[in-house]
């Protein structure tokens, strides 16, 4: 199929190739973490205990949970918002609305789970049932991502991505055609990018949490800081949900198979990795190291919110008392850029702040075994590329501007380091 004239991006992720190999590595490496976290050894590199038949992967029960997860947030998402907030101006100069009750959805959702579980819910049954819930989750982001591929075939080339419309069908699959698919004001991509997965990731924790309960007697000390850190990472990301509306997902990639099942599969069943660790293999952690590990995670918080926010403000009204006196630099779009406070620091102090926040929720698990910090590992991997994906589209937005902004401001993520 032909790309859309005037939309032809240099190709990202190896291209064709390379996008083939991610579709079928990701998968692959979800279900290796899995079974290999509640197996004796846990080792990370080594080959997986054994390998699942078809029979322990497919459970119809298991689809039915995960699309009844789906309509439950696509309902909390319906409900009325106490706020709806604008996107970026659009190729076609329009905004698109989103509404603003991440964190209400939240907390109804642990208003159900907890009348649920009062009832009589059998939560801690979820993590004997996580390889079929993860293979239905890889089912539906498949399907739903073929599904956003045929919708992209009849939008308009002003609805398009301006990356993933290459021609080639696994690359614009893999990427994503349309850069917003909606149906009427429902947005699939703004929806996916922070409910299911998100609150799923911290529903599952606490399964793994109520199990290690009724399995030990009480939970262990890591799985509380794990649960406590990565809660407060989904709870922040949900109360500053607007913030997500300037993230390159929403504003640059295309909805299609690497953010369907990154938010749908790959998020609640890798990033509840230390917590399924943590369930099969206890740790002991004393205050005094707790107390050390609580005080990174902190330290991470702040940097990582603080960077945020601080662009965040700038970008909605850079005369705000918070960042008036901030240091920045003009570019010919008209557009600022900081130079001072956390963006004169490095070029992606947010990121930072994301990676020492992650050192934390490993750490928890001990020093013995590398499989806790592979969300530490693949995530730097992540950013690292995440980061220069943003230079390149960075300087071709600000041109010299970047070029004088990477001057002043020399180093990407960690001070004197890179
Ligand atoms: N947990 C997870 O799995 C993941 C978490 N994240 C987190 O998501 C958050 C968002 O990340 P991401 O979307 O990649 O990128 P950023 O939020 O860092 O946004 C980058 C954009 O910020 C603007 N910008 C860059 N430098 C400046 C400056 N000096 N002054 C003003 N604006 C500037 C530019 O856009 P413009 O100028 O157009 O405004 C640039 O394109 C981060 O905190 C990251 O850690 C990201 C990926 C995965
Ligand atoms: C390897 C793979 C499967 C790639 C897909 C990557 C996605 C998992 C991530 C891309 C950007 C993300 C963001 C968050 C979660 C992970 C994904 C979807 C995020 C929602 C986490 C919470 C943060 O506070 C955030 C809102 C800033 C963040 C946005 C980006």
């Amino acid at each position: 199929m032909a790309p859309p004239q005037g939309s032809r991006a240099p190709l990202e992720f190896g291209g064709p190739l390379g996008a083939a190999a991610l579709m079928l590595l990701l998968p692959v490496t979800m279900f290796h973490l899995l079974l290999v976290a509640r197996s004796g050894p846990a080792r990370l590199l080594g080959p997986p205990p054994y390998l699942p038949g078809l029979e322990e992967l497919w459970s119809p029960w298991a689809l039915l949970l995960c699309l009844t997860w789906l309509g439950l947030q696509a309902a909390l998402y319906l409900l009325p918002a106490r706020k709806v907030a604008e996107g970026q101006e659009l190729k076609d100069k329009s905004r698109l609305r989103y509404p603003i009750n991440g964190f209400q959805a939240l907390v109804l959702t642990a208003l159900l789970v907890g009348l649920g579980v009062s009832a009589g819910l059998p939560l801690s049954a979820l993590p004997e049932m996580l390889l079929p819930l993860a293979f239905a989750a890889t089912l539906t982001a498949f399907i739903f991502s073929l599904l956003l591929y045929l919708k992209a075939l009849v939008a308009p080339a002003s609805a398009l991505a301006p990356g993933g419309n290459s021609g080639s069908l696994i690359y614009d699959f893999f990427l994503g055609r349309e850069l917003n698919p909606r149906i009427c004001s429902f947005d699939f991509k703004y929806f996916c990018e922070l409910r299911p997965g998100l609150i799923g990731w911290v529903l599952i924790n606490l399964a793994l949490l109520m199990q290690e309960a009724e399995l030990r007697g009480s939970p262990s000390l890591a799985m509380w800081l794990v649960n406590g850190f990565q809660l407060l990472y989904v709870a922040d990301a949900l109360w500053y949900e607007e913030a997500v509306l300037t993230t390159m997902d929403i504003i640059h990639d295309g909805f299609g198979f690497m953010l369907a099942f990154g938010d749908l599969a790959w998020v609640p069943f890798t990033y509840s990795l230390q917590a399924q660790f943590l369930l099969y293999h206890p740790q002991p952690l004393g205050w005094p190291l707790a107390s050390f590990i609580c005080l990174i995670n902190a330290v991470g918080y702040y940097i990582f919110r603080g960077a945020n926010s601080q662009k965040n403000t700038f970008r909605k009204n850079p005369s705000d008392p918070r960042v008036a006196d901030l240091e920045t630099i003009s570019t010919a779009t008209g557009r600022r850029l900081l130079v001072s406070g956390w963006w004169g620091m490095v070029r992606h102090p947010n990121y930072l702040g994301d990676l020492i926040m992650a050192l934390a929720w490993s750490l928890p698990c001990g020093v013995f075994h590398l499989l806790p910090y592979f969300y530490f590992l693949y995530f730097t991997a992540l950013l690292v590329h995440r980061e220069d994906r943003d230079e390149r589209q960075c300087l071709q937005k600000y041109g010299l501007a970047w070029h004088e902004y990477c001057r002043r401001v020399p180093y990407r993520i960690v001070p004197y380091v890179y």
